[in-house]
């Protein structure tokens, strides 16, 4: 599809842990409206860091993020607070609630931001079809398998409808078959037209995509 204006830039963003352990070096990139980027790098190399920063969980200790017209220096904690649910975030370790079911889990995605009653579950039985979660419905996350889990986290990040995902190895702890779904879904999402972001130290996945690349910690774009 057609590439549109920047969603987000990253300009000279540095971020430093105390006392002084630099996660991230000067990197500048940016990211087009209905891109799919991938972001690679050795353990350690800032992945996490940088998606982090992009949802607002952490500030950089220098350089500019700019989302659409929004810079985040200037963003209050409110407005920073509306900017996230734009966004859904995957995170690597899914961060669901064991004990709760697969519906209540994606559920919950949407009545924090303040969406519920008949029109969030339709949005959630449709988001559950789609990932073909239906028949897991009712059944408590920590039944589940590690592929399952990771659909999960991905349709509560989906239910959201954000123009922006963020996926921090969402393969990471998936066998090939299942890492190739999960890439899948993905595209399809972004095929749709959601921006993605996707944060992998698996070669294996970046192989074959004619896809631009962000790799840390140089922080270069190589065009796959
Ligand atoms: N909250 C934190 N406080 C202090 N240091 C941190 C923090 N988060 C990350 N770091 C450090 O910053 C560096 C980058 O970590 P980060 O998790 O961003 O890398 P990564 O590329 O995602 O690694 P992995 O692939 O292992 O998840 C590491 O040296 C890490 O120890």
């Amino acid at each position: 599809m057609a590439l549109g204006k920047p969603l987000l830039q990253l300009e000279k963003v540095t971020k430093i842990y105390p006392p002084s352990i630099r996660a991230l070096e000067n990197i500048s990139f940016e990211v087009r409206r209905g891109e799919l980027l991938f972001v690679t790098g050795p353990s350690g190399a800032g992945k996490s860091t940088l998606l982090n920063l992009i949802f607002g969980l952490e500030r950089p200790s220098s350089g500019r993020i700019l989302y659409g017209d929004l810079d985040y220096a200037h963003l209050r904690r409110r407005d920073l607070i509306a900017l996230r649910r734009r966004m859904g975030f995957i995170f690597q370790d899914f961060r669901l609630l064991p004990e709760k079911t697969v519906f209540e889990n994606v559920y919950l995605g949407l009545e924090v931001l303040g969406i519920g009653g008949a029109v969030a579950r339709e949005r959630v039985e449709r988001i559950l079809r789609r990932l073909d979660l239906a028949a897991r419905r009712d059944q408590r996350v920590e039944t589940l398998s590690g592929g399952e889990k990771q659909r999960v986290a991905i349709a509560r990040a989906v239910v959201k409808e954000p123009e922006l995902v963020l996926a921090d190895e969402p393969t990471g702890n998936l066998d090939p078959e299942r890492s190739r779904e999960i890439l899948r879904i993905l595209e399809e999402l972004n095929a749709e037209g959601i921006t993605v972001i996707l944060a992998t130290h698996d070669e294996n996945l970046l192989r074959g995509h004619h896809r631009r690349i962000l790799v840390l910690p140089e922080g270069r774009i190589v065009n796959a």
